[in-house]
């Protein structure tokens, strides 16, 4: 057993109020202000926030096949460090899990190597080519969380269609990256002002939008749940607001770095700004964080993108895209929009925790007697400036290194057991 004294809990109120949990069997038993209990193993949380576990749907693993990049090892300790107890990896590994054989495979990794809970996702096409479609209803009775290409969009509307009928038809999410690559024209940075200013070539907004356009009708033909991976456009945004406003079935992430950054963020042709879809505008950052403060978007997801230093070494324009996330999410979000009034503490930690259960209808997500054990510690007044050296991911490649921020994750626990815990926690 494990009792956590002297923690605070968000009420609906967004009022921090006083808790201590009881754990057993990696079961929350007990939940009141004041618990005692003399076989239980004691952890005073000093005032600390209790927040039910972090989960992030879009997550780079990249084990197998780019373990020079990440491991499953490394991945799931760096997501524990940020307080994440569920994530689930995405599918441009090698092999791409793209049938029962390959998904199997990763599974079985996955149960060696994982220090937290880890549901694959499936290609939605055969290497993720975009052309023939996985057997769906075989690989749906796997762990998968949903069926992605993500790194790639679908090209054809066609292979869309029929890939989100049979995925409809057993209940599970399309989970898009959506990037129509005949618009791309060569382009590696949002097409603005940076990229204007330092003789760059542009990713268009429409490159995004236009897809998702037509993958939201494709959604309200089928009756599938559509889930968008890292909208970045005012746009794409204004797309899910009628979408959603038509009862489709869409939902949709947004990551830390769109929300806190812009293409004009840019520093010295850094390519540790070079990610996919790319800084956009200022204008599209506002419009993001409109949709995620009324509900058009639906959680906070980082699409942690580790790469090598040597990769990242190539210079911008050649550099592979994606930046890392998991350790540098929940204080950076807490530090931008928490501290400053912006979001409320409580809508923060239902982006980052329990909508991402809801939508994609895992038991996580809440922190009550009878819930599975689940747990972040976040110590709200804990300042430090991110230092990627210390990061656990094999990654360091953020955007953000040096940044002063607050509300840093200080104890994990999965199922009862703690993942992470920092040394002042005892
Ligand atoms: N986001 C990125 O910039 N890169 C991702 C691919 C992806 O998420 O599209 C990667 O796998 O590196
Ligand atoms: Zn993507
Ligand atoms: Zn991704």
């Amino acid at each position: 057993m494990i009792l956590l004294k002297n923690g605070r809990q968000i009420n609906e109120s967004n009022e921090l109020v006083a808790v201590d949990l009881l754990v057993k069997d990696g079961i929350i038993i007990k939940m009141t202000e004041c618990i005692e209990n003399t076989e239980a193993q004691v952890y005073d949380l000093a005032g600390k926030l209790v927040s039910p576990g972090l989960i992030d749907v879009h997550v780079h693993l990249r084990e197998p096949g780019y373990e020079r990049k990440e491991t499953i090892e490394t991945g799931t300790k760096a997501a524990a460090r940020g307080g994440y107890t569920t994530i689930a990896a995405m599918a441009n590994t090698i092999p791409v899990p793209d049938s029962m054989e390959s998904v199997t495979y990763i599974e079985g990794l996955l149960q060696q190597s994982a220090q937290v809970r880890v549901f694959p996702y499936a290609a939605i096409t055969l290497g993720e080519r975009g052309q023939e479609i996985v057997d769906v209803e075989a690989l749906s009775e796997t762990s998968i969380l949903g069926f992605s290409d993500d790194g790639r969009g679908i090209q054809e509307a066609g292979v869309m269609y029929q890939a989100m009928q049979r995925a409809k038809a057993v209940n599970k999410p399309i989970v898009a990256h959506c990037e129509d690559d005949s618009l791309l024209f060569g382009g590696y940075l949002h097409d603005g002002e940076y990229a204007k200013a330092n003789g760059h070539r542009g990713i268009l907004s429409v490159s995004e939008s236009a897809q998702i356009a037509r993958d939201i009708m494709l959604a309200q033909a089928t009756g599938v749940h559509y889930h968008i991976c890292h909208i970045s456009t005012k746009e794409s945004v204004e797309l899910v607001r009628f979408a959603k406003a038509q009862g489709i079935n869409v939902t949709a992430e947004v990551s830390p770095h769109h929300l806190i950054l812009c293409d004009t963020d840019i520093v010295n042709d850094d390519p540790n700004f070079k990610m996919n879809p790319p800084l956009r505008a200022d204008a599209d950052r506002i419009a993001c964080v409109q949709g995620l403060l009324d509900g058009t978007i639906d959680v906070i997801a980082t699409d942690h993108a580790p790469h090598h230093e040597d990769e990242k070494a190539w210079g911008i324009e050649t550099a592979p895209f994606g930046i890392v996330g998991l350790e540098t999410a929940f204080p950076l979000m807490y530090t931008t929009f928490v501290k400053t009034g912006k979001m409320t503490l409580k809508q923060l930690i239902d982006c980052m925790s329990t909508k991402p259960a809801t939508i994609f209808n895992l038991p996580y997500g809440k922190l009550e007697v009878g819930a599975v054990a689940d747990i972040t510690i976040i110590d709200l007044d804990k300042e430090m400036e991110i230092d990627s050296t210390q990061f656990l991911s094999k990654g360091k490649n953020t955007p953000f290194n040096g940044y002063r921020v607050a509300g840093w994750p200080v104890m994990t626990l999965v199922g009862g057991k703690v993942t992470y815990k920092d040394e002042q926690v005892n």
